[in-house]
């Protein structure tokens, strides 16, 4: 049986590669480099108008994918403004916000979203990882990867394998719940 072909709508490429590896042999995973426009809001409500964007511009089956990363500390912030703010403090700077507090624990969201088409509505799909804002160890390849590590482990995302991010991430398990719905719908 072929393939099915999904669109997904990123400007980022190690969220692509990442994604390309979650997804192989699941679905014919295709990419437009477009960085889609932001709204402000939750990251379930920037999620939704997003795939909607990029459902608009595809004109068939899309995903698009939102990050955030929340310290507990901050009730959730930076949250879905992560980007804005690793763009200016780098990940030390990240790690430097909490300096203030005791409470270093935050969480990794990746909200996931689904659309049929430019008729269809989004659909989401979650997944969170909990952890620890740490000063920056590992490679800078991947965004705020040297600053977290995950509970239950003891090097940061940016020291992992991608082999092992992969089997633990934000990401990882938010592609979980879309291939569940994914394999229902083929049904
Ligand atoms: O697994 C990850 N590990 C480390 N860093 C990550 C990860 N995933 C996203 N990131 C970074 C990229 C961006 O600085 C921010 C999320 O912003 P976000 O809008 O979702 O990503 P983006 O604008 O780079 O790509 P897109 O075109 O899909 O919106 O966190
Ligand atoms: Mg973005």
């Amino acid at each position: 049986m072929a393939l099915r072909k999904l669109t997904f709508v990123t400007g980022n490429v190690n969220k692509l590669r990442e994604m390309q590896e979650l997804l192989h042999g699941i679905v014919d995973l295709h990419n437009t480099p477009v960085d889609l426009e932001e709204i402000q809001g939750s990251t379930q409500e920037v999620a939704i108008a997003k795939c909607r964007q990029a459902a608009a511009i595809i004109g068939g089956p899309v995903i698009t994918e939102d990050v955030g990363l929340g310290f507990n500390a901050m009730n959730g912030l930076p949250g879905a403004y992560i980007k804005w703010f690793l763009k200016e403090l780098k990940p030390a700077g990240l790690h430097k916000m909490l300096a203030g507090f005791e409470d270093k624990s935050g969480f990794a969201v990746c909200t996931v979203a689904y659309c049929a088409g430019p008729n269809h509505e989004p659909i989401l799909f979650e997944g969170i990882h909990h952890g620890t804002i740490v000063e920056p160890r590992g490679p800078q390849v991947f965004g705020w990867n040297p600053v977290f590590q995950p509970d239950g482990h003891s090097e940061t995302y940016a020291e992992m394998s991608d082999e092992l991010k992969n089997k633990c991430s934000h990401r990882f398990l938010a592609v979980e719940k879309l291939k569940a719905f994914l394999s229902e719908q083929r049904d």
